[in-house]
């Protein structure tokens, strides 16, 4: 099939690559010139385990391609997938504006029937804007071309995107006729080799089961955080607690790891946009409100910690940070509790000495040449001269660290470990001081 994907960031390179991977004939366009040329060279803009082998390969087999051409894209795929970006507006609102962006330049050059099919996070009733820009546009060209308006939201994860869209949990596509529907269906047929993954609803339900899962899935975090402060309080410890309730299948271990709150380009954002698109109905979510409120409050639970171990005055003090990004395997940084975490310490006095294996270019990207931050090029290297040892990404290089080495290192033998990666008793062993969330 030919598909042409609008936005070529974690989500539109990944679509394209994988529907490329399928046998499928893919021109993936962007308007950051930047991003095509480091494609068209053979690079990557982003880091993403197994995406560059992909990419290559299917350009290589001439199944996919890269392009700033509007009218090029248009005129290739009858599957016009739109993959930009829905940043959140001042109001916390989504902010549509590429989307509809898009839409239009669909509607300025198409000149045959055509499937728009909506892969960005887009609020209930996304689809009809879409519909009615292209409408305009075919209006304003006097022309009648048939097309349709499909909902087809991504859920896969950074960090494990190629693996997310091979082997999907499940493909919703929201559709409201057939013509569109069986394109789709002939599409996906191929990601559902073992049993059916496709689920297939309405529009408008298509767009809300996107908010739902995200909103479903951050809820779960901040009432484990919720519950790890308590734990601390109560003298038990979290992680007891979460395989005792995981364990329940009704309950399921995912998501319910503790830590500094949850952060990314999405669940902020796609939080903040349901509780937008509720009020602007007159309906209020309280418990998103509180999950909101309990992931702000938890991007300073290591700041509070460090107040603890350091009677509140951080004055001078410097601190190693093992992982910026937001989670591992990305170097993203969009809402990264690091972020937090670091100016928060320099709003304190103190100083930091970052490590991250990846996600450093990003962090000094957003951070700018900020006073006060380093950046090491091994964990062991930024563990000098500092205070405390705090842990904000659970990057897999950290799970065995030289402990000794650590302690050595350290003015303090202390670890605030914000994502709970080690036994305390193992650490306490070393003769290292351990706070971790939740735990005793
Ligand atoms: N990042 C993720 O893990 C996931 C993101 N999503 C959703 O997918 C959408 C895209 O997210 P990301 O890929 O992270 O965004 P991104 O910011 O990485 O990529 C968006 C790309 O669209 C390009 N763009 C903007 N306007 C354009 C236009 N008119 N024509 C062509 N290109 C244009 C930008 O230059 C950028 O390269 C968002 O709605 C997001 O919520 C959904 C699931 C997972
Ligand atoms: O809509 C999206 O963009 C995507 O958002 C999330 O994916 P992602 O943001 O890439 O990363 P997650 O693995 O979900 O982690 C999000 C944040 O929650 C935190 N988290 C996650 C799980 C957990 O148990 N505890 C926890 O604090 C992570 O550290 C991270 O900061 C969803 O998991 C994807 O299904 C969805 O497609």
């Amino acid at each position: 099939m030919k598909i042409s994907i609008i936005g070529t960031g974690y989500v539109g390179l990944v679509t394209g690559a994988c529907l490329a991977e399928m046998g499928n004939n893919v021109l993936c366009l962007d308007v950051d010139p930047r991003k095509i040329e480091i494609l068209n060279n053979g690079g990557i803009p982003i880091y993403e385990p197994g995406l560059e082998v992909m990419v290559k390969r299917n350009v290589a087999a001439g199944r996919l391609a890269f392009t700033t051409s509007v009218e090029a894209s248009v005129a290739h795929g009858t599957l016009q997938f739109i993959a930009v970006g829905t940043p959140p507006d001042e109001d916390g609102s989504a902010d549509l504006q590429y989307v509809v962006a898009a839409a239009r330049n669909i509607g300025r050059h198409m000149a045959e029937y055509k499937v728009v099919v909506d892969k960005s996070t887009v609020p209930v009733g996304t689809a009809d804007r879409v519909r009615e820009a292209i409408r305009e546009e075919l209006a304003q060209r006097g022309v009648q071309i048939d097309y349709s308006v499909v909902s087809n939201p991504e859920f896969l994860k950074e960090g494990a995107a190629v693996d997310d869209f091979m082997r999907p949990d499940r493909v919703v596509i929201g559709a409201d006729d057939e013509r569109a529907l069986s394109l789709m269906r002939n599409l996906y047929q191929p990601f559902q080799r073992n049993h059916e993954r496709i689920i297939i609803m309405d529009v408008r339900s298509a767009e809300l089961t996107k908010y739902a899962a995200n909103a479903m899935l951050a809820t779960r975090i901040s009432f484990m955080n919720e519950l790890a402060n308590l734990a601390e309080v109560m003298g038990a410890d979290i992680e007891h607690v979460r395989k005792g309730i995981g364990s329940d299948p009704r309950i399921g271990y995912h998501f319910l790891y503790p830590g500094v709150g949850y952060g990314g380009s999405c669940f902020p954002k796609d939080v903040q946009a349901l509780q937008r698109t509720a009020s602007e109905n007159g309906i209020n979510l309280h418990v998103l409100n509180a999950v909101e409120r309990v992931n702000d409050a938890q991007k300073f639970r290591m700041l509070q910690k460090l107040d603890k171990h350091f009677d509140g005055d951080l004055q001078g003090r410097h601190f190693a940070l093992w992982g910026l990004a937001f989670k591992p395997n990305t170097d993203d940084m969009r809402d990264a509790p690091s972020l937090v975490i670091i100016r928060g310490l320099l709003e304190r006095g103190a100083t930091v000495t970052a490590y991250d294996p990846i996600a450093v270019h990003e962090a000094q990207r957003i951070l700018g040449n900020v006073e006060g931050v380093r950046y090491a090029s091994s964990p062991m290297n930024a563990l000098e001269g500092a205070d405390a040892l705090l842990i904000v990404t659970e990057w897999k290089e950290f799970r065995s660290p030289d402990f000794p080495g650590i302690k050595a290192a350290l003015k303090r033998p202390l670890i605030v470990d914000g994502r709970n990666m080690y036994d305390p008793a193992l650490v306490r062993g070393f003769e290292l001081e351990y706070d971790a969330i939740g735990r005793k």
